[in-house]
């Protein structure tokens, strides 16, 4: 073996769980997707998905798709600068600025690709970018992109974000960026106060709001919306992967900003497009959220009706306030152990260990979709809490 393999081989985690027989990854579907599927050949409750509007397998969003596809094609193979531009993807910005309350929109082929081209393309070498330190992978790499100086903040704590701004040159541009609701412990962003901060240091903001649009604000439009301080915001950007029933992102901001971004951002420029399906679905998807807002009050009932099980049977749930309730386990090996005995009772969960989240804030995450029932909820419940005593987590 090479230099490179025995390197690596040290550091296979994975190996290891697959020799305790927990390994959790890469379990395969075979199903249509929703509250229930069947995953590698068992009939599991789905409580892993971030389709938090429970959209993925509706009817008008399958045909918006195939009739994308019986009219574009299955690719667009360009980039949206050269060849790549359906009117559908001008259709779908339009929609999404209007939606968030900005003037302009871009769409990007993921949400990763947002903020990995979005990031650097703001900042150069003598500004700033400040982040709370539990902000989402593709946001830490959108940082490291940039030649800007990176400062960092205690998770929501707003007394050191204070600290860090006041670090910074005052001519310098200074840009926060926060996911609106943080990913594994389902908390919000402190927005409200993160506005007051950036008037008083003359800053920017960027949200990233993946896990808030069809979730909080007026017919799901975000958290921006629900705090009341879209106006305050620089940036908004989304992904189509969760709430959206497909794949894809979005960044929307004054038109100067955009128009900035749709010329330089590197991976909209040398990125292919969005496949026409997956354009149309998430139009579709869009609509589908701002006509039933039914559907949003559906999601917070099954959300509140979990939060208070989960807390009735004496799980430490954290800080969250949305549909994504975090199990702490507080030890990585028991958080594979207990995802395992969860998927032999029939619920898949995630386990998330570090770099997901700090080492000693192990947990399972438990992830709420508008079409949940709440005999899904009871069941989950009852075996989780049976798994976790029988760990010793909880009493
Ligand atoms: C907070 C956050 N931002 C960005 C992304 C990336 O979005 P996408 O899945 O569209 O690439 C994710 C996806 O997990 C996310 O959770």
């Amino acid at each position: 073996m090479g230099l490179l393999q025995d390197k690596l081989a040290k550091y296979d985690l994975p190996q290891q769980y697959m020799a305790m027989g927990v390994y959790p990854y890469f379990r395969t579907i075979d199903s249509h997707q929703d509250t229930e599927v069947l995953m590698d050949g068992k009939k599991v409750l789905m409580f892993g998905s971030n389709a938090y509007t429970g959209l993925t397998y509706d009817k008008r969003i399958i045909e918006a798709a195939k009739a994308a596809t019986d009219k574009y094609g299955t690719g667009c193979a360009g980039s949206r600068l050269l060849n790549g531009t359906l009117d559908i993807h001008v259709e779908l910005e339009k929609e999404l600025a209007e939606f968030v309350g900005k003037d302009d929109a871009l769409c990007f082929s993921t949400g990763f690709t947002v903020n990995e081209g979005v990031i650097p393309q703001l900042t150069g070498r003598n500004d700033y970018i400040i982040c709370d330190d539990r902000v989402h992978a593709s946001i830490v790499d959108g940082r490291r992109l940039s030649f800007s100086t990176q400062l960092k903040y205690k998770h929501n704590d707003m007394a050191e974000l204070e600290k860090e701004l006041q670090k910074c040159e005052p001519d310098a541009i200074k840009l926060i960026v926060v996911d609106s609701v943080f990913s594994m412990e389902g908390d919000l962003a402190n927005l409200p106060e993160i506005v007051r901060l950036k008037k008083k240091y003359n800053a920017s903001i960027m949200v990233d709001e993946a896990h808030g649009l069809g979730v909080f604000g007026k017919q799901g439009r975000g958290v921006c919306d629900h705090f009341g301080v879209t106006e305050d915001i620089d940036l908004i950007m989304g992904t189509f992967s969760k709430s959206l029933a497909s794949i894809g992102g979005f960044v929307a901001g004054d038109a100067s900003v955009i128009n900035w971004l749709r010329h330089n951002a590197r991976s909209y420029i040398f990125q292919a497009s969005n496949t026409p399906a997956a354009t149309a679905a998430a139009r579709e998807a869009l609509h589908i959220i701002m006509n039933e807002p039914e559907r949003q009050q559906r999601l917070w009932d099954i959300t509140n009706y979990a939060l208070k099980k989960f807390r009735d049977a004496g799980f430490e749930i954290g800080e969250t306030e949305s549909p994504i309730i975090p199990l702490y386990v507080r030890d990585a090996e028991k958080t594979f152990v207990v995802t395992k005995m969860a998927f032999d009772e029939g619920i898949f969960i995630n386990p998330v260990i570090p770099p997901a989240c700090a080492p000693q804030d192990t947990l399972v995450r438990v992830a709420l979709m508008a079409t949940h029932t709440k005999d899904q909820v009871d069941y989950a419940v009852e075996k989780l809490t049976k798994c976790f005593r029988e760990l010793g987590v909880i009493e």
